[in-house]
């Protein structure tokens, strides 16, 4: 995060300068109120809303990267920022009646920031929707930050269980069929063990990218626990839910995922099973479907003890 407000230094350093340009400004033509005129109610108003003022452009430079949303919108706030800031001066320093400027000072950049704010929000939203197209296969129309895993970052377990939620209820009333595919990477725990977990969490969250482009549009993919990932597959039958299931399996098999420290190539084979929804509750399907994956993975195990 401290690397993201690098990229905003210059944006950063010019605010600080406007703010204390207007500070010296105030102090050159005017002169300090005794401590008795200060009206608090005042400069708790107008100081904290400049205050909350800097806290929100602290929040859009620690999470947004440079780029034209970005210059907006902390112009913007920035603006917005100033105009308060100068409110604020006039409760501490009394100016001479002489002085008109500090209207404009105070004034004109609130509604210049609140239009830069508003074409930044435009931009922003023209982003999100690009953004959202790029992770429907991840939500499907609903985005619970709180749910989703950091890593990959997929929905976790709780969040595949809501969606199921919603997605059986669909289903039934309409008559239509749903499936669920479940995915787990055979020895992961070794990979783990030989180069690393910094290179397993590498591993996951490449193998996230490989699993979400070999998805249809309407599928959601949620990691459900450490290298076992669930699909659930909307108006997918059995036979269907079973192709797509080869299908992942066969990416995975192919998928020439290389270290990052020796460049070595891992050999990857992952255990997939499907189940199809029948008159379930989520809790039942999920306990179906882990079912399913361990009668999946008995041989191997078998072969391997
Ligand atoms: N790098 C990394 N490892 C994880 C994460 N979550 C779980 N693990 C590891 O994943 C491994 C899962 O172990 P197992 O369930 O036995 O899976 P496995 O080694 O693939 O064994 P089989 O599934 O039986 O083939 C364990 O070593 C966990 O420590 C994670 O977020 N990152």
């Amino acid at each position: 995060m401290p690397s993201l407000l690098k990229l905003h230094r210059l944006k950063l350093t010019a605010l600080f300068l406007a703010a204390n340009l207007g500070l010296l400004l105030y102090l050159a033509a005017g002169d300090l109120k005794g401590f008795d005129e200060w009206v608090w109610l005042d400069i708790l108003g107008e100081g904290g809303s400049a205050l909350l003022a800097l806290v929100w452009i602290g929040l859009l430079l620690k999470s947004r990267p440079a780029g034209r949303v970005t210059n907006l919108l902390a112009l913007g706030l920035g603006a917005v920022f100033f105009s308060w800031w100068i409110d604020c001066l006039d409760e501490f320093i009394r100016l001479p009646d002489s002085v008109h400027w500090d209207h404009w000072l105070e004034s004109a950049p609130m509604p210049v920031g609140l239009v830069l704010l508003t074409l930044g929000i435009y931009h922003w939203h023209r982003e999100q929707l690009a953004i959202s197209a790029q992770m429907e296969k991840r939500e499907r129309l609903f985005r619970e930050h709180r749910l989703f895993d950091k890593l990959t970052p997929l929905g976790g377990a709780d969040y595949l269980r809501r969606q199921l939620e919603i997605s059986l209820a669909g289903a039934s009333e309409e008559n239509r069929p749903l499936s669920l595919a479940i995915l787990d990477l055979d020895d992961f725990g070794a990979i783990n063990r030989r180069f690393g977990h910094a290179e397993g969490d590498h591993l996951l969250q490449s193998l996230t990218q490989l699993l979400l482009l070999n998805l249809r549009r309407q599928d959601l993919l949620c990691r459900l626990a450490g290298d076992r990932f669930v699909v659930l597959l909307p108006d997918t039958g059995e036979t269907q839910a079973r192709q797509i299931a080869d299908e992942l399996a066969l990416a995975v098999r192919h998928f020439a995922h290389k270290t990052r420290q020796q460049g070595e190539r891992l050999q990857l084979n992952a255990t997939m099973a499907v189940v199809m929804a029948v008159q379930d509750s989520p809790e039942s399907l999920l306990e179906r479907l882990n079912q399913a994956l361990a009668r999946a993975k008995s041989p191997r195990l078998a072969r391997s003890a």
